[in-house]
């Protein structure tokens, strides 16, 4: 199976330091998005790993954090493509759950609900803690320069990490 795991927020749509609290802050990256659809439609299963440690935090609520899903799930379909399982930690830091990265327990939950095993399994990120949840569990790591990624790449990378400039970027290595 060709599955392709992303990390959402500064991989798929704009991150912000602020947290992405309304649809309306949800900012997809034009580039990403045809990216999945490209993938989608090339036969790759493309499911989501992401934090949202500000439904803890009470910046937002599910309902809120549906739309954006649902938001881009149609985006991606209306480019005939076809977005996997997100899982979500709803976390905050000091909770002690197994699913907030770097823990490795969403992408965990993503390979079950798949029945494939994560070794090799390419996992893209633009923050630390992603590449380590990577590593937790044997999948390849890969850092995008977009969101928090040039920050992340200022700093020490875990051996083996890949870096790209972007989604498209990923796609384009991974289709050719
Ligand atoms: O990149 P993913 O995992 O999709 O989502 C990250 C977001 O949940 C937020 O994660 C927060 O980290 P803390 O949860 O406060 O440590 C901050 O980094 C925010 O800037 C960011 O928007
Ligand atoms: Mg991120
Ligand atoms: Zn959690």
């Amino acid at each position: 199976m060709k599955l392709l795991i992303l990390d959402r927020d500064g991989v798929i749509n704009e991150d912000s330091d602020d947290y992405i609290k309304s649809l309306e802050e949800w900012i997809p990256i034009p580039s990403a998005i045809a990216a999945i659809a490209r993938l989608s439609k090339a036969g790759w299963t493309v499911a989501v790993a992401t934090n949202q440690s500000g439904i803890a935090r009470g910046y937002y609520d599910l309902a809120t954090l549906d739309s954006m899903h649902a938001r881009l799930r149609e985006l991606v379909e209306e480019q005939g493509g076809e977005l996997g399982v997100i899982q979500y930690c709803p976390h905050g830091p000091d909770e002690g759950c197994d699913c907030r990265k770097p823990r490795p327990g969403m992408l965990r939950r993503i390979a079950a609900h798949y029945g494939v095993d994560l070794a090799g399994i390419w996992f893209v990120g633009d923050s630390s803690g992603d590449l380590e949840a990577a590593l937790a569990v044997d999948c390849q790591p890969i850092l995008v320069k977009t969101g928090k990624g040039e920050r992340t790449l200022a700093k020490t990378l875990p051996a083996g990490t890949l870096v790209f400039d972007d989604l498209a970027a990923v796609a384009a290595h991974l289709l050719q």
